[in-house]
């Protein structure tokens, strides 16, 4: 249970403009607590980075219609203040899968993490499970499976997978992942081919020296040559389909979710073709611009899926308002990509623990002012545009 009370320690104030007056503080030696919001990571993380990394890290498709989108739609929703209820305690826990989850946030499968901060994907891992969440792992990580398996005793949280052209290599990594121990195999099915994201073409984007994708060291798939369009496009299975799912399914014991459904019509293939989830997602607005928001169609996923299986949704999602917004329309949870990249490039393990916290402590709150103590109290009548929310509703 988490007590609302008032913060005793004042936080240090560090605004935009000390940070963008100050020349030499670049984030460096600023503690993680001091920070207000995630905007403020994604400041700092915009001027430690090498321009080349925050680019790619930062960027949409296109002309990042989506990208603006994603976040922009969430403050478009309004939502209902309830009065008179009892929030002095408010309890964010939860579970998806039949896991445990401290508040319905998990960690979304983002590449390369050590681009960000020298540990990576493991400071990532680890601060989810301290803060009782987990994280997805991707395919094209820069730690490799076994590596997080052991770092994280057994516990590296769920595993992202893309489908290679040489299927063996995607068969073995599920086996690998599962051997160390992750819970389930989310298959991004919305990157037939990358999206373009000119700031890559622009700054010809490479992994920097040092790195590798770690999960296929003994192939050519483990360094990116030519650019990422090109390397997806010569390693990614690009005529995968929904048949695909029954031979995902039948090599693996665990539940796959599929990443990526962004209409009801693909909500139903889902669950028609077996898949166990569905994360209604556009990839954080790097792959179809100009398609909706993911907050915008969650609704419409929902109700398609008429909780046969669990929907997540993940873009945009930057305060705990947005949570409880997309709970409000019928997520089980939702899932973050770029705010994890800010506080790991801020200040690895402890940037994003304190990012993970605010979201919670911002989730907290925003229940309490809407009056809901429990997760399972949260529902669409929130919203205050949903027809639940009548000019004179009956008492
Ligand atoms: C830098 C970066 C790398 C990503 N890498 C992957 C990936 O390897 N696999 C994948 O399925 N999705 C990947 N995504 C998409 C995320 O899983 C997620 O859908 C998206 O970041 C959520 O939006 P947000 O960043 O606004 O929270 C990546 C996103 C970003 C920003
Ligand atoms: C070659 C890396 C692609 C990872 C990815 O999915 C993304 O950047 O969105």
């Amino acid at each position: 249970m988490d007590k609302i009370t008032n913060n005793p320690q004042k936080p240090a104030i560090v605004s935009d403009i000390t940070l963008a007056n100050s020349r030499t503080n670049r984030g460096q030696g600023r503690k993680s607590d001091s920070y207000l919001n995630i905007e403020e990571f994604r400041i700092v993380a915009e001027r430690k980075l090498p321009r080349m990394v925050y680019d790619y890290y930062a960027s949409g498709s296109d002309n990042q219609i989506t990208l603006g989108e994603n976040v922009n739609f969430y403050s478009r929703i309004k939502l209902t203040p309830r009065c008179l209820v009892d929030v002095s305690n408010i309890n964010t826990k939860t579970s998806v899968f039949g896991i445990p989850l401290s508040f319905p946030v998990m960690i979304a499968p983002t590449a390369m993490q050590k681009m960000a901060h020298p540990n990576g994907e493991i400071d990532t891992c680890l601060a989810a499970r301290d803060m009782g969440t987990l994280m997805t792992l991707s395919s094209l990580a820069t730690t490799s499976v076994e590596d997080l398996g052991k770092a994280s005793g057994g516990n590296p949280g769920w595993f992202q997978l893309y489908v290679f052209k040489d299927r063996s290599i995607s068969e073995k990594l599920v086996k690998r992942a599962e051997m160390a121990g992750f819970k389930a195999i989310l298959l991004t099915i919305d990157t037939p081919f990358l999206g373009r994201r000119e700031s890559d073409y622009r700054n010809e984007f490479s992994l920097p020296t040092g790195l590798q994708l770690r999960n296929f060291t003994d192939l050519p798939l483990a360094d990116i040559q030519g650019g990422l369009n090109k390397y997806m496009a010569t390693m990614i299975d690009s005529s995968l389909t929904w048949n695909d799912l029954a031979w995902l399914k039948s090599i693996t014991k665990l539940p796959v979710i599929v990443k990526g459904v962004m209409c009801p019509q693909d909500a139903l293939l889902a669950v028609k073709y077996g898949a166990d989830g569905i994360i209604v997602s556009n990839h954080g607005a790097r792959q179809l611009d100009t398609s909706p928001s993911t907050i915008e169609v969650l609704p419409y996923v929902v109700r398609a899926v008429g909780g046969r299986i669990p929907v997540i949704v993940d873009g945009g999602v930057r305060r705990g308002t947005d949570i409880l917004k997309a709970l409000a329309y019928g997520a089980c949870a939702v899932m973050i990509g770029r705010p994890v990249l800010w506080g790991l490039a801020a200040d690895g393990y402890d940037g994003v623990l304190k990012v993970l916290q605010l979201l919670r402590d911002e989730l907290v709150l925003s229940m309490a002012l809407a009056g809901v103590n429990s997760i399972s109290k949260i529902d669409e009548s929130l919203i205050w545009s949903s027809p639940n929310s009548l000019p004179r509703p009956k008492l």
